[in-house]
């Protein structure tokens, strides 16, 4: 825990490091391929200024094989210098997926900024990019830039002047390219990011969409999005790649005047032949990397704005306590005072609610629509945050549970949510141990071993997430199974039979009479009588508030019997066991 770099910037850092001695090796090789590219214009040199001299075939056969061999080792390092890179980005991604993955899991909980987290795990895919892209590598060239004018100053100052102001401007094309661009593609990915996620949520939409005649209206509303990213996308464009156009343009010109003087210097006969083309050849060189990071600016500038989303949006996701293994908790409930407000709101929507449950109860919650009922389902699986008072599960606080919590919590939330895997994969909640016998002991408890015999492959089906080939009223058995799966203390119900037909519904009574026999606890949140038909105790929401807990049938008669209306006022039956 103490070694944990702090969230946020140092996290990256530490990531980067991860790659840092290959990237040593990366330069290593760089040096060699960079001095390699010595090869062509020393091969003119000879060439021009020794063998047309002399005449002698040996002399070109001698230096032609001296070449091939060079060029052939320049291929093999700059190849070798590509792997390493990969393995460079690989290993930065490989430090942050698992983190980026279980923060972008705690933030989805606000609505809000569920686009935000999916835009953040494709921002590490464009840090890793830049590993993989040449312009790193062209950045690894750069020190070579000055170096290999240098050493056209040794053929001719003149040309080595002139090499550098040439450079100077490449450099100043370069600058304002960065100036211009920057906002520009920053815009542009914004805007191409909005336009998928509408995309994507039309897509999760499909059925409401095709059915209700929304196809035109979303097409419209998509293509207004695409047009205004692919508007921001041009003008990026063309302001970038006019400063590519520029910079090619104007380097291509600068080897031909360097050529061009240097024929004029050899007339004067102030140089040789071979050092005016050598010199030309260099001075490409030279300018080669400034052109091709220029080029492949775009990568780098998305790069950067990923590294900036990415610190600011770790930086506020603190790493998960390390937390000491609790045992296994006696099912008894003890929630006190309990506020709850939902992530990304201020306002709470259930208020202090105070309430006790003992082992080998259940308790049923009711109230209109909209009293609170969920939310308070959700915190109680650990879900949303307690902003106020508490809820001990077995005496324990239930953030003291960490992310053990959900062993000892079986939760079926009120809109069912399947992953792409198999069903038996989905009941043992995503776990890559088998445990057949476990899966299928749940799975006959929530009434749907049988069901599932009928499916094609049986537990072995795979069911493609929530768009699957299963009803409502069967994801919602395969839910209940994954909630059972593990033999939880607690079992947070929320309308667990909103789908189920009769049958259904008399085997979920029979799931709780069970748990309640083995001196487990169970909480159903539901609008249905049929589902309270097991709980001991009932209770009554309304807006947020407990308006009334005790006994089920004393509740029954005593508040929603008389007046429904008027269970805005309290009339808390104290909590009692319940003789069974
Ligand atoms: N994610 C959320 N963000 C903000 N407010 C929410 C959120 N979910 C629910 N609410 C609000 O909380 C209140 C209680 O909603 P909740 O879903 O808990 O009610 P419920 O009793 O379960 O209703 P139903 O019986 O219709 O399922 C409502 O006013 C709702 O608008």
């Amino acid at each position: 825990m103490t070694d944990q770099p702090a969230p946020g910037l140092q996290e990256l850092r530490a990531a980067r490091r991860k790659g840092l001695g290959l990237l040593v090796w990366a330069f290593v090789f760089s040096v060699f391929v960079n001095l390699l590219m010595l090869t062509g214009p020393l091969y003119m040199l000879q060439v021009y200024d020794r063998v047309l001299t002399s005449r002698s075939v040996e002399t070109l056969v001698a230096l032609s094989i001296l070449v091939t061999m060079l060029y052939a080792l320049m291929g093999v390092l700059d190849y070798a210098r590509g792997r390493v890179m990969a393995r460079v980005g690989a290993r930065f991604q490989t430090a942050l997926d698992g983190r980026l993955f279980s923060a972008t899991l705690r933030r989805s909980m606000n609505p809000h900024e569920r686009a935000a987290c999916t835009a953040v795990l494709r921002d590490l895919d464009a840090l890793q990019n830049i590993f993989v892209s040449p312009v790193l590598m062209a950045i690894m060239d750069m020190p070579w830039t000055p170096i290999f004018i240098a050493a056209i100053f040794i053929f001719h100052p003149v040309l080595g002047w002139v090499s550098v102001v040439g450079g100077a401007i490449i450099i100043v094309l370069a600058l304002l390219n960065q100036i211009v661009t920057t906002n520009r593609v920053r815009t542009a990915q914004i805007a191409t990011q909005r336009a998928h996620a509408f995309a994507e949520q039309a897509h999760e939409a499909s059925e409401v969409a095709l059915s209700q005649g929304m196809r035109d209206s979303l097409q419209r509303r998509y293509k207004r999005l695409r047009n205004l990213a692919l508007q921001q996308n041009v003008t990026a464009n063309d302001w970038t790649g006019l400063f590519t156009s520029a910079t090619k343009a104007f380097r291509l010109f600068l080897q031909s005047a360097i050529l061009g003087l240097g024929a004029y210097l050899v007339l004067q006969g102030d140089m040789t032949a071979g050092s005016m083309i050598a010199g030309s050849i260099l001075l490409g060189r030279a300018l080669a990397p400034i052109e091709q990071a220029m080029g492949n600016w775009p990568v780098v500038q998305r790069a950067r704005a990923g590294w900036r989303t990415l610190e600011r949006f770790l930086a506020v996701v603190p790493h998960e306590p390390e937390r000491t293994d609790l045992p296994r908790p006696e099912a008894r409930l003890a929630v006190k005072g309990l506020t709850i407000v939902p992530p990304g709101t201020k306002k709470p929507t259930v208020r202090n609610v105070t309430f006790t449950l003992e082992p080998g109860q259940a308790l049923g919650v009711i109230g209109k629509s909209g009293s609170g009922k969920s939310t308070l389902a959700r915190a109680l699986a650990g879900y949303w945050p307690i902003a106020a008072g508490e809820a001990r599960l077995g005496g324990a606080t239930l953030d003291q549970y960490g992310p053990t919590l959900g062993l000892h919590i079986g939760y079926l939330p009120q809109t069912v949510s399947l992953f792409a895997g198999t069903v038996a994969e989905n009941i043992r909640r995503m776990s890559l141990e088998p445990d057949s016998q476990a899966v299928v002991a749940a799975a006959k408890k929530a009434n749907a071993h049988e069901m599932i015999m009928q499916l094609e492959n049986g537990y072995d089906t795979f069911l493609e997430g929530n768009e699957n080939q299963l009803s409502g009223g069967q994801k919602q058995r395969i839910a209940l199974a994954r909630a059972i799966h593990g033999d939880p203390t607690l079992l947070i119900l929320d309308e667990p039979n909103s789908m189920l037909d009769a049958d259904g519904s008399q085997a979920l009574n029979e799931t709780v009479r069970e748990f309640k026999a083995q001196d487990r606890a169970v909480i159903v949140m539901t609008h249905r009588p049929a589902a309270i038909a097991e709980c001991d105790l009932l209770m009554v929401m309304d807006q947020g508030a407990l308006v009334a807990f005790g006994p089920r049938d004393e509740v029954l008669s005593t508040v929603l019997a008389s007046n429904p209306k008027s269970a805005r006022r309290p009339q808390v039956v104290r909590p009692q066991k319940v003789s069974m």
